[in-house]
């Protein structure tokens, strides 16, 4: 590796957003062209940084879900201790405590440095073009490379999410094995909220990582029962997860002060594959679900 390749990838003039939200050929071309440089860039910049990084481990994870989750991998049949953490605040939503909110500051922290490395980074153009926000999977175009940061990205999906998921939605085992996942920041002014969508993945879990002194007001998760017609309209605190299945249909109210902060991580199957709906549960055991699929990661990636 040459050493200048940071320097290399901050001089890259980066597609414009207009050209982002068209999906125009020649931002395709450059993050195409630019793959190996800014894998690279992310490997310098971090050994550059070591010193000043804060250090992302299982430590960010609240208390009680960490040690529960950390028997269940030990035995399986105490799983049951996990489950009592997620609480159902909608049909099939279910929510819980998931960063510490004394130790989000150093999560945040870290995540402004990664803003400061002025290396590209592909904003989520899904539904909108998220300003703001991050692509996190190896998967997607211009992602966030830092090896620490994909470390805590794969440790919170295979040793939590994936777990989690198959104890509440147990169609998901095998439907679970790829991996995809984004920042989002709302603020009034400029991308405020979110129209009401399924999302391409089996199951997703909605990460709030606002400090216990950011205040937001309006920014409310809205969830639509297809069954009843309701709405459940739910708001983040610091450091709480939603976990629900993709094609469950919901929204986000617009942020009216403040700011929000999130991480959102999707899992789904080999090429995108999801789970039938209404398909046959079949039953699977404890043990199943506390295992890491051996399948490659593949490049599908659904935006
Ligand atoms: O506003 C949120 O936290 C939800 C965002 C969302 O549903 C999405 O990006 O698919
Ligand atoms: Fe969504």
């Amino acid at each position: 590796m040459s050493l200048n390749q940071l320097q290399y990838a901050r001089d890259l003039d980066l597609p414009s957003r207009e050209a982002m939200l068209q999906r125009a050929p020649s931002v395709q071309q450059f993050w195409d062209n630019n793959t190996d440089v800014l894998s690279n860039a992310w490997k310098e910049w971090e050994d550059n940084n070591t010193d000043n990084l804060f250090t992302l481990d299982s430590s960010l994870i609240d208390k009680n879900l960490r040690e529960a989750v950390m028997q269940a991998w030990e035995n399986p049949s105490k799983e049951l201790a996990v489950k009592d953490l997620l609480k159902e605040v909608a049909p099939d939503v279910f929510q819980f405590q998931f960063f510490d909110p004394e130790r989000l500051a150093d999560l945040r922290g870290y995540l402004e440095s990664v803003w400061d490395a002025q290396i590209p980074l592909r904003p989520p153009y899904g539904i909108v073009l998220n300003r703001r926000g991050a692509m996190l999977d190896k998967r997607s175009e211009g992602y966030l490379g830092a090896p620490s940061f994909q470390a805590f990205y794969r440790e919170i999906l295979d040793t939590y999410m994936r777990p989690i998921s198959r104890l509440l939605f147990p169609e998901v085992m095998g439907y679970d094995t790829q991996t995809f996942g984004f920042s989002i920041h709302y603020q009034p002014n400029t991308d405020n909220s979110i129209r009401p969508h399924t999302d391409a993945s089996a199951v997703t879990m909605n990460i709030n990582m606002n400090l216990p002194d950011e205040a937001f007001s309006g920014s409310e998760l809205d969830f639509f029962n297809p069954t009843t017609h309701q709405t459940k309209r739910l708001s983040f605190k610091p450091g709480i997860a939603m976990l629900h299945r993709g094609n469950v249909a919901h929204a986000a109210q617009p942020i009216t002060s403040g700011e929000r902060t999130n991480m959102v991580l999707w899992l789904f199957g080999d090429h995108g594959r999801l789970p039938q709906q209404g398909g046959e549960r079949v039953a699977i055991s404890a043990q199943e679900r506390w295992t890491i699929p051996t399948d490659p990661q593949d490049d599908y990636a659904p935006f």
